[in-house]
């Protein structure tokens, strides 16, 4: 067997771990077919790093001990370092996605380390393998199988705290991550007038996570029979039944029923818990249709989602039934800290909020936009909880309402959200570091006597923010404040090359 020279002054003891030298890995990937020598101190007493630098054995070798048979996947694997593996995955070995279940569980952070090194090579830049994106030290067990695939690290974003708001009576941290300057700040401003006033109150006005299949029938008379039979006492039943067959808190509350020519579209409305649900209501429908597909065998069902519920996108059907959570949130600001802490009169927020917020969102042809930045609070709270992020289409539906009070002397608010979509158990909430934020807010987890009160005091928790946000963007605008406000907290310093900067008129103020 023929071998190759490392070329290479550098020694043993001043590798990283990690940090592979990069030009014995070209002589690697030029040569796959050939051995590198093995260590200088080859005694058997050499460490994994001191392997993968000085020997690394060919594509025969490797492809050899992964496929004995007398071994398991993950003991082959062990025998072999970082870059063999690679090599293996190079030569179509190897599935890189499949890393975790090859590896085993305890070896989650390799299967991460390798694939990124996989990924890397294959890449146009190939900087993925030495770049910024952290992946060391992650719970990747609350990933696999759960959260993301094809894992190569995580992506931190900053935190926050906003408040604490007080929100029927107690008061909360508000938990923010966000990239967006002013945004905590803000916020924090809304909830010092909130709660200088006492205070937000809350009702939970509706509690339902929905799904919409989209059913084709033979013709409209079959389609309108299996329409009357879903509306029926008897259809409703049966197809409870089969839907609560199949989780221990879900429960259907209502079918909703549409035809489109021969097609139907069913919307299943259900409380899911302290979960946000779309999996166990999405489990719970399918058992539902095979109830009725043994009625009316010749129904086709196209899809479990038919838009009709309507998930991740924008839809009137949302703002005017609810989805998730529905809340209503509202506060009473005294004149005077409308004056001091929001630098603005009750007069000037209530005919902006009408200008702005309804008028100017009626003349944009807006559906559930009647706010001005619900869902920059929103979103926020969603990433720093688990929550799945592109939820925040229907979740940020909110209506911001003031009027003057007392006599003029105050300001009444209140924001209106039909569709905030959240949970405390399932998707995100799982990851460690979401989890201490639910913790921080008193919901984590399953809620111990009353399944789906963590949810709950979530969702009020976040309309809450939102009303804070809302008083505070609002009155920015009313004193001219904004631009001041975002020069000083969200600024970037970006450097850019002098031949992409465009030619200006004259200097910049
Ligand atoms: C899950 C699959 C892909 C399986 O699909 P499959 O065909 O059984 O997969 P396969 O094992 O035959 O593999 C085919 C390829 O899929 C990829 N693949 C396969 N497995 C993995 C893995 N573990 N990690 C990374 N990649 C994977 C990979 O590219 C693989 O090729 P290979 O690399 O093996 O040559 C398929 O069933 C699927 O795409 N399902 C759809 C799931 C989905 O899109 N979910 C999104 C969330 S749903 C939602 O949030 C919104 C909703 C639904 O409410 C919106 C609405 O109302 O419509
Ligand atoms: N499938 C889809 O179409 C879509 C999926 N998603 C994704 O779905 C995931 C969330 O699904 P979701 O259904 O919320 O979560 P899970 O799929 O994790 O389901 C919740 C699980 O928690 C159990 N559970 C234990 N205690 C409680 C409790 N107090 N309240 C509620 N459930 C409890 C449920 O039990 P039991 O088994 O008895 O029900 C169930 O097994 C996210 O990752 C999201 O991104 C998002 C959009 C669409």
């Amino acid at each position: 067997m023929s071998t190759l020279t490392a070329q290479s002054s550098t020694t043993t003891t001043s590798f990283s771990a990690h940090a592979l030298d990069l030009k014995l890995k070209q002589v690697r990937l030029a040569h796959p077919e050939q051995s590198l020598p093995s260590p200088p101190s080859s005694n058997g007493a050499s460490s994994p790093v001191e392997r993968d630098y000085f020997y690394l054995r060919s594509l025969k070798e490797c492809v050899e001990i992964y496929e004995d048979e007398n071994r398991g996947k993950s003991e082959s694997l062990a025998m072999l370092s970082d870059e063999e593996v690679v090599l293996l995955a190079d030569n179509g070995k190897v599935a890189p996605h499949a890393l975790e279940k090859l590896f085993g569980m305890n070896e989650l952070e390799r299967a991460v380390r390798v694939r990124r090194a996989i990924i890397s090579r294959s890449s146009a830049t190939k900087t993925l393998e030495s770049s910024s994106i952290p992946y060391e030290n992650y719970d990747y067990s609350r990933v696999i199988g759960a959260c993301c695939e094809n894992v190569v690290g995580y992506i931190p974003i900053p935190l926050g705290v906003a408040g604490p708001l007080n929100v029927d009576g107690t008061s909360f941290p508000i938990p923010m991550a966000t990239a967006e300057g002013t945004l905590v700040a803000s916020t924090s401003r809304g909830c010092k007038a909130l709660n200088a006033g006492g205070g937000v109150s809350t009702v939970l006005v509706g509690d339902a996570m929905t799904r919409g299949p989209a059913i084709d029938f033979p013709s409209i008379k079959v389609a309108a029979q299996a329409k009357a039979w879903v509306d029926s006492a008897e259809g409703y039943a049966e197809m409870k039944a089969a839907f609560e067959s199949t989780s221990r808190f879900a429960k259907l509350k209502s079918l909703k029923t549409a035809m489109a020519g021969r097609t139907m579209y069913i919307r299943f409305a259900t409380t899911t818990g302290d979960a946000m649900g779309m999996n166990m209501i999405s489990k719970g429908t399918e058992k539902a249709l095979d109830a009725m597909q043994a009625r009316f065998p010749s129904m086709v069902v196209l899809a479990l989602s038919g838009n009709y519920c309507t998930d991740k996108k924008p839809a009137a059907i949302n703002w005017i039934e609810g989805r998730g959570k529905s809340v209503v949130a509202e506060a009473v600001i005294p004149g005077h800290v409308v004056k001091t802490v929001l630098k603005t009169t009750v007069g000037d927020l209530c005919n902006l909020n009408v200008k702005k917020n309804l008028i100017g969102s009626a003349m944009a042809g807006s559906i559930g936009g009647f706010n001005a930045h619900a869902s920059n609070i929103l979103t926020a709270i969603f990433l720093a909880t688990g929550q799945d992020p592109a939820q925040n289409v229907e979740s940020s539906m909110c209506m911001t309402l003031m009027e003057p009070t007392n006599n003029g002397e105050d300001l009444l608010c209140s924001v209106t959200m039909p569709c905030i979509e959240v949970g405390t158990v399932g998707g995100g909430t799982v990851l460690a570091a979401q989890q201490g934020v639910l913790e921080m807010l008193g919901v984590k987890g399953a809620h111990p006597q009353h399944p789906g009160k963590n949810a709950q005091t979530l969702a009020r928790v976040i309309a809450s923010a939102v009303l804070a946000g809302e008083l505070s963007l609002l009155s920015a605008l009313a004193a001219g404040h904004l631009i001041k406000a975002h020069m000083a907290h969200n600024r970037s310093q970006v450097t850019t090359p002098a031949a992409s900067v465009p030619v200006t008129p004259g200097p910049r103020v």
